[in-house]
């Protein structure tokens, strides 16, 4: 930028000061807009300096010990110097204005563009954001730096949507951090964060266990959060809910956990967020990299360094196997796009849609392409064992507190009219029955065709994950068609099923349904 330093460049103390960075404005060179987020520490401005786009970060100062932190920020600030953190252009530290001046990141943070605008970006886009956030922290822990709230509301990103960390309001110097008590930790560590701050758990989520339990922040804290926060770009799921957007969050509390129950299971159960589906096509070093990050140990953790090496050497092999064509998880994904695509042909959209039409329409189309009886299951069985089942079957189903029912269920006593092959399912509907209802038609059927291709055990997983990805391309179709924005509308369901094969039970579910009663 061409502002010019006003020697001597320092702040009104003299504590900050830099080479390169204006310390204090003229008012004439800046304009300041409309405010662009509002914390409980700050407020962001869009503003207009030297003719060109910031945002201006005004903190709100009515203590002393908040004008400390002010200063201490700016220092830190000024020696920061990576294309992984958030540019400080400009600062003006002088009464009475004292403000931060960054360069504008035109898409906001990573929170709000993964749960309001629900952003969906390729695992390889994710993979480069998680490195270049693994290189910004890397670079701070070199310099001794703790972030201290790592989190996606705290990762700026521009216009290719590459990732810069922000908020430095909680970072400090390791080794200012031995001394620190616990009442110095209630101060500094309170949960920041719009959402989540509205929300009451706050950046408790992100909060390695030994800061649950008021130990001092070490660099693998932030590893651990790191952790949290990749998970959540990789799933789109805010932790510990099975939630994608931020309008369906009415309070964290009132979904899973209260704030004990939470920090009780993190620290003492070993409670951690969902890692990415199979069908994800997230690569399986991934999964064992988020897992060592949020190692309850800490010790266990890797260092930046290490990670950096790591999603090095993830995405060089992906390029590798991009060449070589090789990427099986891709396929499997795309076979479930096709059935969807020539389905979503078929049929014209209809006001009220049917979901168990929908589940039905599926899944006759799918198993009509393949379906060749369950000759392998049944031959494989073991007759010798002399246990023989003896079958009886009902249901029975009430609605509970609820206006409407949103669970459902199917029985299948003979599959295929194959007396040794029984199926049963119980779906519970959230936020509504659609799910439920296209998953009780639409999980049989993928069963049938799967049951020539694949053992019992297999063929029930991988109709529960078939199940899933049909859905939300129906979702997805559904609501691209409607133009309903995608947050106002997340069905979903949880699912238990029991394959009896002669005389074995296989048993699956997923997410909180797990007994069959
Ligand atoms: N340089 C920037 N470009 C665009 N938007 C920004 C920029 N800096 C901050 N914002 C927006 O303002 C929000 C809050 O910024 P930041 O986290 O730095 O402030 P904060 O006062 O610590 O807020 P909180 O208490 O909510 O964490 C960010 O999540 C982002 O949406
Ligand atoms: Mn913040």
């Amino acid at each position: 930028m061409g502002l010019d330093i006003v020697q001597p460049n320092t702040c009104v103390r003299g504590c900050c000061s830099s080479d390169s960075i204006p310390l204090h404005l003229p008012p004439s060179s800046y304009i300041l807009l409309s405010p662009i987020a509002r914390g409980a520490e700050s407020v962001v401005y869009e503003a207009i300096l030297d003719g060109k786009r910031v945002a201006v970060k005004k903190p709100i100062l009515s203590t002393s010990d908040e004008l400390d932190k002010f200063h201490k920020e700016l220092q830190l600030l000024c020696k920061l110097h990576h294309p992984g953190i958030a540019t400080l252009v400009a600062a003006h530290a002088r009464p009475p204005n004292y403000m931060f001046f960054f360069q504008f990141y035109e898409e906001r943070n990573l929170a709000h563009k993964l749960h309001v605008q629900e952003w969906t970006p390729d695992i390889d886009h994710a993979l480069t954001i998680t490195l270049q956030l693994a290189k910004a922290l890397q670079y701070l822990h070199n310099q001794g730096i703790i972030h201290r709230d790592v989190k996606p509301a705290n990762v700026l990103l521009d216009q290719n949507s590459s990732a810069h960390l922000a908020d430095f309001g909680l970072a400090e110097y390791k080794k200012d951090l031995r001394g620190v008590s616990t009442e110095n930790w209630r101060s500094s560590g309170k949960p920041t964060g719009g959402f989540h701050k509205k929300n009451m758990v706050g950046t408790l989520i992100y909060m390695a266990p030994e800061i649950l339990r008021k130990e001092i922040h070490t660099e693998k804290s932030d590893v651990y959060s790191f952790g949290v926060s990749i998970n959540e770009l990789l799933t789109g799921v805010i932790p510990y809910t099975d939630i994608r957007a931020e309008a369906q969050a009415h309070t964290v509390l009132e979904m899973n956990y209260t704030e004990q129950q939470l920090t009780a299971a993190v620290v003492s159960g070993g409670l951690r967020p969902v890692l990415p589906g199979i069908v994800s096509g997230v690569p399986a070093s991934m999964l064992s990299l988020i897992q060592k990050c949020w190692d309850a140990n800490p010790q266990n953790r890797p260092s930046f360094n290490d990670i950096v090496l790591e999603l090095d050497g993830i995405l060089e092999q992906r390029k590798r196997m991009e060449k070589e064509d090789l990427s099986l998880q891709k396929s499997s994904i795309s076979h479930g796009h096709q059935v969807m695509e020539s389905i979503n042909n078929l049929h014209t959209y209809q006001e009220n849609i049917n979901w168990s039409t929908q589940g039905q329409c599926l899944s006759k189309r799918a198993s009509a392409e393949v379906h060749s009886g369950f000759g392998k299951w049944l031959d494989s069985s073991d007759e010798s064992l002399t246990y023989h089942p003896v079958l009886s079957w009902g249901s029975f189903a009430t609605c509970g507190r609820r206006e409407s029912m949103e669970d459902t269920h199917f029985l299948m006593p003979y599959l295929c009219n194959e007396k040794d092959v029984h199926v049963f399912g119980i779906f519970d509907g959230h936020r509504g029955a659609a799910a439920a209802e296209f998953s009780a038609q639409a999980l049989p059927e993928f069963l049938k065709i799967l049951g020539s291709t694949c053992s019992p055990a297999d063929a029930l997983l991988e109709a529960f994950v078939r199940t899933d990805v049909a859905f939300r391309n129906e979702l997805d179709s559904n609501r691209n068609f409607k133009r309903v924005t995608q947050k106002d509308w997340h069905p979903g369901c949880t699912a238990a099923a029991a394959l009896i094969v002669r005389n074995k039970l296989f048993v699956a579910n997923a997410g909180s349904c797990r007994k069959l009663s």
